[in-house]
């Protein structure tokens, strides 16, 4: 059977790495400094623990020099501020990362609210997601940012086309779907209201799923030649892990589908290590 093509995100955010290692050593080399990057983690969920080592890991592959700072499940939202304000402060770190989710007792939009706009590596930031909004130069949000990396690196053309994105988060998809109009294309915004959700992605060109709801997107939702973008990070009741996409029914359709893991995961990860280099090359300029 025909299938469409595998887009291989783990592949190209590697070749991404090797880019981001060369910047790096000549951003080092003039500097003399090694870019900084601070995750804060919170507590001690499993899966947190998982991403935020993945993060360190990809730091050292690059030579960004990181620190994990861990505070107990407990800590008060003001000794978190304040451990905020002394990294705002401190030169050797360029780039700030609060691991969400948060515990109930502290809110995410005040913790995010302390971090320097020009240290938000993850773009989270209201005055970055203004200006994103704007369409001023901004630290953009690290999956958004990644898809479009991963379009253009695949030579998928997005001017003119029909994109529809599912789903309407901070996160992903309203900045995917700013940073797709920005590249002129048209852009559709679904969400878990939208009324007969298959009527509008049978339109699209390009499918960005991003509800958070495992198989959402299958055959009957999709139009011949599509390029499918699966964001979803859910697990399967066997325990794997999964996208939002029926990739076995929707793959043999589409012309171009990102598989999940080894899709828009690592491309977010090595945007992450784009906005710090970016963060450090931004302060010394
Ligand atoms: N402040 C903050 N920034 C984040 O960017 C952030 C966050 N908090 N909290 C959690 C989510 C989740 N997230 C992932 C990124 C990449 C993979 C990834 O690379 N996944 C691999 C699979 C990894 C596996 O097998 O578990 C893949 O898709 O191939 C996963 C999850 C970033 N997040």
């Amino acid at each position: 059977m025909e299938q469409g093509q595998l887009i291989d995100g783990k592949a190209i955010a590697e070749q991404v790495k090797r880019e981001l290692k060369e910047e790096v050593e000549e951003w080092t080399g003039k500097s003399g400094k090694r870019p900084g990057l601070a995750v804060i983690l919170v507590g001690n969920d499993p899966a947190s623990e998982s991403y935020v080592r993945g993060k360190v890991r990809d730091c050292e592959q690059v030579g960004i020099h990181s620190e994990l700072i861990r505070k107990p499940e407990t800590i008060g939202e003001e000794e978190l501020l304040s451990e905020i304000r002394r990294l705002n402060e401190d030169e050797g770190t360029q780039g700030i990362l609060v691991q969400l989710p948060l515990p109930d007792h502290l809110n995410p939009e005040r913790v995010i609210s302390e971090i320097r706009p020009e240290k938000d590596v993850d773009g989270f930031h209201p005055l970055n997601a203004g200006r994103l909004v704007t369409g001023l130069d901004s630290l953009l949000p690290c999956t958004p940012h990644g898809i479009l990396e991963m379009l253009k690196r695949s030579r998928i053309s997005v001017s003119g086309k029909h994109a529809v994105v599912v789903g309407r988060s901070n996160i992903v998809g309203k900045p995917v779907s700013l940073l797709l109009q920005r590249e002129n294309a048209t852009v559709t915004m679904c969400h878990s209201r939208t009324a007969d959700l298959a009527f509008h992605t049978r339109q699209a060109d390009i499918l960005v799923a991003a509800v958070g709801r495992l198989h959402t997107i299958t055959r009957d939702h999709v139009k011949p030649g599509v390029v499918v973008i699966d964001v979803g990070m859910n697990r399967t009741p066997e325990g794997k892990l999964a996208g939002d996409v029926d990739f076995e029914s929707v793959r043999p359709v589409a012309s171009h589908i990102t598989p999940v893991p080894g899709g828009v995961g690592p491309m977010t990860r090595a945007m992450l290590l784009y906005n710090t280099i970016q963060a450090a090359k931004n302060r010394s300029s």
